[in-house]
């Protein structure tokens, strides 16, 4: 729709076009009522997006598909992603060693197996003595934590008492050695903070569906996704370029003019929706900053996020993410994502050095394509959440989504937007 047609008048207007957003739409749409989409920028996608840059593809942020997000795989054909899937388990640098971690619930006795002796392995790994990270019965404890939160009903987790992360580590007998070299780095590239101070419900969550699902990445980039959300939407209902300056009952002012409406929807990011209903108050966020490299000679054999276990508190993870989905780089050529935590920015010449350090090889040829912070990434939801799903209906017709309603992620914001349009569907019938 061009900034010209703007009706005057609808059922529902939502605001934004992010995940949330375009959950809601699809919801209203299938009930059948009559909505319009505002969204600021010129494309959809909010948080998600991907830039096509001289041949690579540069997601906003290295993020990934989870196939176990229920939402998610309602909405979308997964399969029509073309997804390319990354090792199931993870790489741990510690000292002179990398150490492969599998996936808990493939491998529940496999800690023998996080050593490479003087043999190459898949990924071209190399190890010089025997060792593993964290300690005996770490592994068993982290694979009952996992099967718990896989198997036991979302209600169960969300009503189970609530600490911080890093207080559910301790009471599941986790020893410091693997919070330190495992978790706490893998744990603050998914949360965007290295305290673990985010909810025990969340962390549950998110156990839940790396242990139910595979990550993967679209063939076309993460912003594949909210276009496969938004395909069955017909475009004349959304407006592009188009900025709400107000919202109140039954109606919306927006940069292309007013719209009369029975019900709004508000969809944005966390801070615009506080701007526009301040009664949310004001949601704190986190920050992840993710530092693209292009090299003819990739680190490692195999797309698996590489993590340091040597408590430099620097670098997350970082992964060749053409390894999982070569169409990410041009031919002859692999894209190393490498992400940060918090609301520092280091310079590139540090991460690089980290990235020789980590990978045990020089890196000094390697391109710097771009740096890509994103200081507001994720809402922070530290214990006690409470509700960790948020009531979406603030009054007088007014309804609000978005991944601060729900949990801060892509999950979250789709359920928070199909959730609101459930609630919008009722006030209108009602
Ligand atoms: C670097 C990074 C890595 C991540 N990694 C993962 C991951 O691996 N897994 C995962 O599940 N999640 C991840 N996430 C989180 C996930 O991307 C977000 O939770 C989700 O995209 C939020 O969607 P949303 O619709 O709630 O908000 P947004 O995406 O912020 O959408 C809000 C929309 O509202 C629009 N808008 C704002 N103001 C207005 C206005 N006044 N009028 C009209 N429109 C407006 C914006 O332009 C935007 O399009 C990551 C996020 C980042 C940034």
């Amino acid at each position: 729709m061009t900034v010209a047609e703007l009706p005057a008048q609808t059922d529902v207007v939502i605001v934004g076009g992010g995940l949330a957003g375009l959950a809601a739409a699809r919801r209203l749409h299938r009930a059948g009522t009559p909505w319009l989409l505002v969204e600021a920028a010129e494309r959809l996608g909010g948080r998600v997006r991907t830039d096509a840059v001289d041949g690579y593809l540069i997601d906003r942020g290295f993020q990934v598909v989870n196939t176990a997000y229920p939402r998610l795989s309602a909405l979308v054909d997964l399969t029509s992603l073309g997804l390319g899937y990354f090792t199931q388990g993870v790489l741990v640098r510690r000292g002179e060693m990398l150490h492969r971690m599998v996936h808990p619930l493939r491998d529940p006795f496999g800690a023998a197996r996080t050593v490479l002796t003087g043999l190459a392995d898949a990924a071209g790994v190399e190890s010089r003595r025997i060792s593993s990270v964290g300690r005996a019965g770490d592994r068993l404890r982290l694979a009952a934590l996992a099967a718990r939160c896989a198997s036991l009903p979302v209600d169960r987790l969300l009503t189970a008492p609530e600490t911080s992360t890093e207080a559910a580590l301790r009471r599941a007998g986790l020893s410091d050695r693997i919070v330190e070299e495992l978790l706490r780095p893998f744990l603050s590239g998914v949360f965007g903070e290295r305290e673990l101070s985010t909810s025990s419900h969340v962390f549950a969550m998110i156990v839940r569906s790396f242990a139910r699902g595979r990550i993967g990445l679209p063939a076309a980039g993460i912003g594949a996704l909210p276009e496969a959300v938004a395909t069955p939407l017909p475009e004349s209902l959304i407006a592009l370029g188009v900025s709400a300056a107000s919202v109140r009952p039954g109606l919306v002012r927006t940069s292309a003019g007013a719209v009369r409406c029975r019900a709004v929807l508000v969809a944005t990011d966390p801070a615009t929706a506080t701007a526009l209903l301040p009664a949310l108050g004001r949601v704190r966020m986190h920050s992840l900053t993710t530092y693209y490299h292009s090299t003819a000679e990739p680190p490692l054999g195999e797309p698996i996020l590489l993590l340091d276990g040597d408590r430099r508190e620097l670098v997350a993870n970082t992964v060749v993410v053409s390894r999982a989905a070569p169409t990410y780089a041009p031919a002859g050529r692999h894209l190393v994502a490498t992400s940060v935590a918090g609301p520092v920015v280091p310079p590139e010449s540090v991460v690089r050095a980290e990235l020789a350090r980590l990978y045990g090889r020089a890196v000094d040829d390697w391109e710097h394509l771009t740096t890509v912070p994103v200081p507001e990434a994720l809402p922070a939801a530290p214990a006690p959440q409470g509700r960790l799903r948020k009531p979406v209906a603030t009054g007088e017709g007014i309804f609000v989504a978005g991944d601060h309603r729900g949990s801060p992620s892509v999950q979250g914001a789709l359920a928070s937007g199909w959730r609101a349009a459930g609630a919008v569907v009722g006030y209108l019938q009602g």
